[in-house]
């Protein structure tokens, strides 16, 4: 290892060992996709430790290997032998995301970021559309791939430090300027974005989701809070939803960092939203900017609509853009794809709605934020997830039985997992609620139920193309299947 890659790993706060000083020619954290000459990162894994993988690394060539102290304690005999430079460091996956940001090196000039359990692709989209009736070429990036003036699919919501640094020098490639992506508690937890240079941060809400993985609400909030703990650089700018009972909290992690702060409420901060009017197709709403009030038309179903709205508006005020002019854009944004969405009318005028709320809290959201643009009945569609989170189900249960009046419970990525199972566990929370494991039935069951003046919401898979079962996934979408419901139901066009 030379002088200068001493120095430099020094700065990073690592230590290197290894007599090679190789010309890496590519990074990736599976050995079976190490090649000649790669960095082959051994992260600590909940199944396995990577260390465990180095010798067949070495095997295809790899030239150097990253990796924590456990890791090298694991593999210390291939190590020992000295064929390949050796970096060991306390937090692996940080020294991963600096390096997959050199190794790709660009990233879109403007970047911005959104944490919070429920909102983040809402957010993010808006984002985007907003810089995009500004005039930049953006894209959102997140929980629905790569969207925008350039796409892009991605398997995660925020995914690995060397799929996120691609896809963002991609970007960059084919022009684009704007970036507003996701970041899940997983990926902050994990690190994925710790490379990525931020101009601002938002945090949405909290609330109870992905258990199953950080064990304790404490551990769940301390990884959200890494965003601007850590991530966001001091001159970064925050933008805080005071509205909800955390908001104070990351707040303070903001204000000990000495970032600039926008605060969104209703009735309180720099963003403030005053009123709001529904109607059949949407809302107005009031708000004001440092107590200087605006209208605008909204084209979107739910009141949070409003609030993840204003949250964008100062991402990209926070971004640099003129307060005035992004509050203009409004009345031009679009529904976010599987978000509060209008999927089909029946001939009765009944609306249904497809929305990807899977969490307790998301669920008592929709359904409150439906009600004040139907006359009638609500009627709710849910189903929870197979491999995930075990004890929000009866609470998805209860929150569609408290806020709907009819409830149906089918099936919604069963996975590994017993459907009947989990549709028990979820009906354990709505006991008046009806069952059915195929979820299209569910929906012509749903359908079929509305009169004059209902609504049904469809909740759970939102934009989703499919079906987990097992291994496989079956095609599935819920617009898809309420058109074809509403067509069976009331024949002639869909
Ligand atoms: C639960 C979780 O987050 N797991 C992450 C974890 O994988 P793991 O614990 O299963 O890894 P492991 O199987 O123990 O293996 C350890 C290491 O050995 C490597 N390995 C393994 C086998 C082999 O033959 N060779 C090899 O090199 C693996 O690449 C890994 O780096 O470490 C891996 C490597 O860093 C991550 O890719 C993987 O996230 C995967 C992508 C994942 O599916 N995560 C999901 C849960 C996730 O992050 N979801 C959020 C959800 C967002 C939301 O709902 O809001 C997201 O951001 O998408
Ligand atoms: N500001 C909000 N407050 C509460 N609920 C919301 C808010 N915004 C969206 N939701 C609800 O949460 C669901 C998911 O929204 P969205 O996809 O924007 O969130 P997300 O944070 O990206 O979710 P994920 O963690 O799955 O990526 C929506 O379908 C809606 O029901
Ligand atoms: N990003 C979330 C999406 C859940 C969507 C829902 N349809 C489910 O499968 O539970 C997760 O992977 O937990
Ligand atoms: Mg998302």
């Amino acid at each position: 290892m030379s002088n200068t890659s001493e120095k430099a790993l020094g700065r990073l706060g690592l230590t290197a060992r290894g007599g090679a000083d190789p010309i890496i020619k590519g990074v990736t954290l599976d050995s079976r996709a190490v090649g000649d000459g790669f960095l082959f990162a051994a992260l600590p894994g909940s199944v396995v430790h990577g260390a465990r993988f180095i010798a067949t690394a070495l095997d295809q060539g790899a030239a150097a290997i990253l990796t924590d102290a456990e890791g090298a304690k694991i593999a210390a005999s291939e190590l020992a032998a000295g064929h390949a430079a050796v970096v060991v460091t306390e937090d692996p996956r940080q020294a991963l995301a600096y390096a997959a940001a050199l190794w790709f090196g660009a990233q879109p000039q403007t970047a911005v970021a959104i944490t919070g359990t429920n909102g983040k692709t809402s957010v993010a989209t808006f984002v985007r559309q907003i810089w995009e009736e500004l005039g930049h070429a953006a894209v959102n990036l997140g929980t629905t791939g790569v969207e925008g003036a350039w796409s892009y699919p991605l398997a995660h919501t925020t995914p690995d430090p060397i799929t996120l640094h691609k896809a963002l020098a991609k970007a960059v490639e084919n022009g684009v300027t704007h970036v507003a992506m996701e970041a899940s508690s997983h990926g902050l937890d994990q690190r994925r974005l710790d490379g990525v240079r931020l101009a601002a941060a938002g945090f949405t809400n909290f609330s109870q989701d992905h258990l199953d993985y950080h064990h304790t609400f404490e551990a769940y909030f301390a990884a959200k809070a890494g965003l601007f703990r850590r991530v966001l650089p001091d001159e970064g700018v925050a933008v805080i939803n005071m509205d909800d009972p955390r908001g104070a909290e990351m707040r303070a992690v903001s204000g000990a960092r000495g970032q600039e702060v926008i605060t969104v409420g209703r009735g309180v901060g720099d963003l403030s939203l005053m009123s709001q009017r529904f109607d059949a197709s949407g809302q107005d709403m009031r708000f004001s900017w440092h107590d200087k009030p605006f209208q605008a038309r909204l084209n979107l179903i739910g009141g949070f609509q409003a609030e993840n709205i204003l949250l964008a508006c100062g991402l990209v005020i926070a971004s640099g853009e003129n307060p005035e002019l992004v509050f203009e854009t409004l009345p031009h944004l679009k529904t976010v794809r599987g978000r509060m969405q209008l999927a089909a009318t029946r001939n009765n005028g009944a609306a249904v709605f497809v929305d990807f709320a899977h969490t307790p809290d998301a669920i008592t959201t929709a359904l409150k934020a439906l009600r004040p643009h139907v006359l009638g009945r609500l009627v709710a569609i849910v189903g929870a997830g197979g491999d995930r989170d075990a004890a929000k189900r009866p609470l998805m249960g209860q929150a569609a039985a408290e806020n709907a009046d009819m409830v149906l419970v089918t099936d919604d990525n069963p996975r590994s997992e017993d459907p009947a199972v989990i549709r028990a566990a979820v009906k354990s929370g709505a006991p008046g609620a009806l069952e059915y494991g195929d979820r299209a039935e569910a929906i012509l069951r749903g359908v079929d139920a509305l009169e004059p003046g209902d609504a049904l919401m469809i909740c759970g898979k939102g934009h989703e193309s499919g079906q987990i079962v097992g291994d496989d996934i079956l095609p599935f979408d819920d617009v898809e299947q309420a058109s074809m419901a509403v067509g069976a139901l009331d024949g002639g066009m869909v």
